[in-house]
């Protein structure tokens, strides 16, 4: 993303700009995407085999999200989108990894342009929630929470996103033991359980 970098100038010096995305598709003509399939979440869905079954036909493409690359000064904000597509793992649907802030007291907004899905929420204390994503909601992840997009539908799941661009991704305890709830298909409907890879 250094291109951009590039175009941005000093960091926190920012001029006044602007970036189109899709309404439609959520997507970026002029911005890279970063994508994440299959094989980048090897261990982080429930079901390992039903994971390296699919893998075997082909390393499916689960999310792809705009990130600008905006210089990650307090004062400046990260935006783009977050598409993610619909699909199961064995039961579980097709999510992003999820991440505590780095700067762990600092929140994120989610718009919802398109799709159907979950904000799944979750403190260093345990606590979680859980927030529905449809076309025109807006999500608020306060600081101290992970936060992890899921698509329970059956169209991709588009959503905007602002948080303050020093904040940082801390995948840690999320890539080791995931959420204490994982969101899973039964009878034919999204249910929350409680994950079985989750240990304290
Ligand atoms: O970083 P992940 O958990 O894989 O999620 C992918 C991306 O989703 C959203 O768009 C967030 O705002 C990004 O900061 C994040 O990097
Ligand atoms: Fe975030």
């Amino acid at each position: 993303m250094d291109f951009m970098k590039d175009n941005y100038g000093a960091a926190s010096a920012l001029a006044p700009f602007a970036v189109y995305f899709s309404l439609h598709n959520g997507r970026s003509d002029t911005r890279a995407s970063l994508r994440r399939h299959l094989s980048n979440m090897k261990g982080m869905y429930a079901d390992d085999h039903a994971l390296s079954l699919m893998l075997e036909q082909e390393d499916v493409l689960l999310y792809e999200f705009h990130e600008l690359g905006i210089p990650e000064s307090p004062g400046n904000l990260a935006f783009g989108t977050s598409i993610v597509y619909p699909g199961k793992i064995g039961e579980e649907y097709f999510m992003t990894k999820g991440h505590f802030h780095t700067i762990l007291d600092t929140a994120e907004v989610y718009y919802c342009i398109g799709g159907k899905g979950l904000m799944l929420m979750e403190n260093p204390e345990g606590e979680w929630e859980v927030q529905e994503f449809t076309p025109g909601r807006a999500v608020y992840v306060p600081g101290r929470y992970a936060h992890r997009s899921i698509n329970t539908g059956t169209e991709p799941l588009i959503t905007f996103y602002v948080f303050r661009a020093d904040a940082g991704h801390d995948y840690g305890s999320i890539e080791t033991r995931g959420f204490r709830k994982i969101a899973v298909e039964r009878d034919g409907k999204p249910a929350l359980v409680d994950n079985p890879k989750w240990h304290a």
